[in-house]
């Protein structure tokens, strides 16, 4: 590698990002170049299509190709594999059901991170306690991390509790890290919800929260800083209703709040916990409930018991009778309550001051689900896509695993995080990727703390585990017995909307740039590279400003790269508003063989959303069947490049109606040719409109500063949709504003509040862009191509 030249080391980088483009979906249009780049010539169309229609295969519409091919391949492979090592043979120490593979999820600041470090101590995980606001924090271990104070990359550690096994992945709660928190979800079995006490339910709280819906996550919610100025418990738990629709069941009560915050009743119990001090390990003992808390503790205690009878109707028939259940019977019905998603138990305590951890850690191995109380993991058959296969949560079954992460590291090169569903898995066996349909080897097996690691043999059932060595496979693929293939459903990767041209210094940075950026793809698929060699640019596309930062960043720290970066700039899509039929025909005849090939496509545009399809209505061979890959390619060519201003095109359906062709000139090249031609003129008569990110901004701001604020997002084309209150006098006013007009908004808020507002924003939706706009980038694209 270090060897290589810098030409070829820009084809592997070209080549590379056409493979990750290819999986993620990515555009490749230049922007124009950083004030550094000297070289602007016109984009050769074939250059960027040549890679632009690599990056659409697969990623849309086209996965029964996808699917066709990888099932084929292996068949061949698994003929090719005689020999699958799979001699897991270590014994299972911890029982199945005394798992439990959960996540922190919550908006940013909340205390997550805080929280796991407290479990990791109490748990026996850590000699001692390490602060987010000190950067010593073991699972915020990245050095941005550590100086930033926030989480970026989710961190997976196992620990013990009650002689339960506990998986913990720590997520970031920064918008522009959203697919830690969705990779996360994906492999999770449930989840503890954070709330800052003070805040309650805030706008990233009700993403994830979302996001955990869809991925049907059990959770449990923690309202934490209990000690905080403001705490305030009752309002949470309402906004836990209002804001994100769930049915909260209040487990404990807050004893105090704010500086008097001195422990929590436990209402299964009816008994209190107080602690005997704010210091690490302080100890806590369980006594009467005092005199004044007594008949709010039965209010709540009287509401708990009603909710949960419902769960079971034997309990119900003897609450009917007026027989309360006995503890262990609570327990159960509240576990059943929680795992059905039916309501979410609500705990309380100051993670920072070190209440309220230990019965937080009680209620995860009490209430949130092992893999056995799951349903049995669904997948299909490589060899047939629409034929579903499920997997229990055993070792005895074949296995299984899903590979959620890929981590660079400085020791093993690269680690992948894996989620065992079933089976073993053993260090040096081979396992198929399924979605590829290649062999890996399971060189080591390594089971994560935070950034620290240990060897193990074997993986079972339930284990999150990182693998070395593995080659082709990429987060969201399935591993799994080659003898008995399943392919697990993928995971969703949410589309860049923000891109900046990024150029090396010297000419010494250029390959490791290259390096760096393949490196850094690898690991996050909500990141996106490509390079346009005819513009001689590099272009970077993220979730984010901040997201982009700590990439240029980590290429500076890790890979040692100086880089030019250009100006942010809006990752805009293009679509259609009206269906349009085009009849194209292509015909050459110079010299040699003649070519000819004749379409009629159909464009029609689809919900937001929904990408691109491809569909043939063809009858009778009007166009042969051998064409029809043709047709689709020019297609995939074009969508990435629209004809307003060269971005790619979402959110249509192209079908294949008629053609004809000619005995002698047709081939798959000449229909390619065709297809495209149709879609310039076909896309051109169907309403072309260019779209654009619309962000929910959230402004929390002093009341002196609210017309300023309001003002402010007024003229940068927002559209005011609420206003309310906060506590501690402070105003929130709610916005729908386009992400092109918010860049830089941190400094604007900061000088006009004088640092005291804050906001959050993440993506709201895809809307169409004003006329006079369009106008202004389908000039810019023509002064680039010029
Ligand atoms: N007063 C008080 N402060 C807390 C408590 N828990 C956490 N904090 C503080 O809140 C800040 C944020 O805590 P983190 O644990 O980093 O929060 P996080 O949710 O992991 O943050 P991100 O990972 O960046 O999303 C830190 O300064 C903590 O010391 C608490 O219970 N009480």
């Amino acid at each position: 590698m270090a060897a290589a030249s810098a030409e070829s080391m820009m084809k592997l980088s070209s080549n590379a990002s056409s493979t990750l483009c290819n999986l993620n979906g990515s555009s490749r249009r230049p922007l124009p170049p950083t004030s550094h780049s000297t070289q602007r010539r016109k984009s050769s169309s074939s250059t960027r299509v040549r890679a632009l229609s690599s990056s659409f295969l697969g990623s849309v519409g086209l996965n029964s190709i996808a699917t066709r091919l990888s099932a084929l391949q292996q068949k061949q492979l698994r003929r090719n594999f005689s020999v699958f090592a799979m001699a897991a043979e270590e014994k299972r120490t911890v029982p199945l059901y005394d798992y439990r593979n959960i996540g922190i999820m919550a908006h940013i600041d909340a205390g997550k991170t805080t929280t796991t470090e407290r479990i990791l101590y109490y748990t026996g995980r850590n000699y001692k306690i390490g602060e987010v606001h000190e950067g010593t924090a073991t699972m915020d271990w990245m050095e941005q991390e550590q100086e930033r104070g926030i989480t970026i990359t989710s961190a997976a550690t196992t620990t013990f509790w009650n002689k339960h096994r506990i998986n913990i992945i720590d997520t970031p709660g920064h918008v522009d890290f959203t697919l830690e928190v969705e990779r996360a979800l994906r492999v999770l079995d449930g989840a503890i919800c954070l709330f800052d006490s003070v805040a309650g339910v805030e706008p990233q709280s009700e993403t994830v929260w979302r996001q955990a819906d869809k991925y049907g996550v059990p959770r449990i919610c923690f309202v934490n800083k209990m000690d905080r100025l403001g705490a305030n418990f009752f309002r949470t738990r309402d906004m836990i209703v209002t804001n994100l629709g769930a049915k909260p069941l209040v487990l404990q009560l807050p004893i105090g709040a704010e500086d008097t915050f001195k422990g929590v009743i436990d209402l299964v119990k009816m008994q209190a916990i107080l602690w005997s001090g704010e210091e690490l390990g302080a100890k806590f003992s369980y006594v009467d409930i005092p005199a004044d808390l007594q008949e709010l503790a039965q209010e709540y205690r009287a509401q708990m018991i009603e909710n949960i009878v419902e769960q079971d109707d034997a309990a119900m028939e003897g609450y009917l009778e007026g027989i309360e259940p006995d503890e262990a019977t609570i327990k159960k019905l509240i576990r059943q309550g929680t795992i059905s998603s039916s309501f979410v138990p609500v705990l309380c305590g100051s993670a920072f001051k070190n209440k309220g951890v230990q019965p937080l850690l009680d209620a995860v191995v009490d209430y949130l689900p092992s893999p056995i109380d799951l349903p049995a993991m669904k997948g299909t058959d490589p060899d047939d896509p629409e034929l579903i296969i499920e997997r229990n949560a055993s070792d005895d079954e074949p296995f299984a695993g899903l590979a959620f992460k890929i981590m660079s590291d400085p020791f093993v090169g690269s680690l992948t995080f894996v989620r065992v569903y079933a089976g073993k898995l053993a260090a040096g066996s081979y396992v198929l990727n399924s979605n590829k349909g290649k062999k890996e080897r399971i060189g080591r097996l390594l089971e994560m703390h935070a950034n620290s690691r240990e060897d193990i043999k074997v993986a079972l059932t339930g284990d999150i585990v990182a693998l070395a060595g593995l080659k082709d496979t990429i987060t969201g693929e399935t591993l799994c017995d080659p003898e008995k293939p399943i392919v697990l459903e993928r995971m969703d990767f949410p589309d860049p909307v923000i891109k900046v041209a990024i150029e090396p210094k010297t000419k010494a940075d250029v390959d490791k740039m290259s390096v760096g950026l393949i490196k850094l793809a690898q690991e996050d698929p909500s990141f996106h590279f490509s390079r346009d060699e005819e513009i001689n640019q590099t272009v970077i596309e993220g979730m984010g400003e901040l997201h982009l930062e700590i990439i240029v960043d980590r290429l500076k720290r890790e890979y040692k790269v100086e880089a030019n970066v250009g100006a942010p700039q809006v990752n805009y899509r293009e679509s259609i508003s009206k269906v349009t039929e085009v009849k194209y025909v292509h015909k050459k005849q110079s010299g040699g063989a003649g070519q000819f090939a004749d379409v009629t496509i159909r464009f029609e545009p689809l919900e937001a959303g929904s990408g691109y399809e491809f569909k043939s209505e063809i009858k009778g061979g009007a166009v042969p069947r051998e064409y029809i890959p043709g047709v689709m390619k020019g297609l995939e060519e074009s969508m990435s490049n629209g004809v307003l201003a060269g971005y790619p095109v979402v959110d249509v359906r192209a079908v294949l109606v008629d053609g004809s062709y000619h005995d002698v000139d047709s081939s798959v090249l000449a229909f390619q040719l065709a297809a495209r031609g149709a879609f310039r003129e076909g896309i051109r008569k169907a309403g072309p409109q260019m779209l654009e990110p619309i962000m929910k901004v959230e402004v929390v701001t002093p009341e002196e500063h609210l017309g300023d604020v309001i003002g402010d997002l007024n003229s940068r084309r927002g559209q005011i949709n609420n206003f309310g209150d906060k506590p501690g006098g402070l105003k929130v006013v709610d916005a729908l504003v386009p992400l092109a007009e918010m860049f830089q908004y941190v400094s604007t808020l900061r000088g006009m509040t004088k640092g005291r507002a804050s906001y959050t924003m993440q993506l709201a939706k895809f809307d169409v862009v004003p006329q006079h706009i369009q106008n202004q980038l389908a000039a810019k694209e023509e002064a680039v191509t010029a």
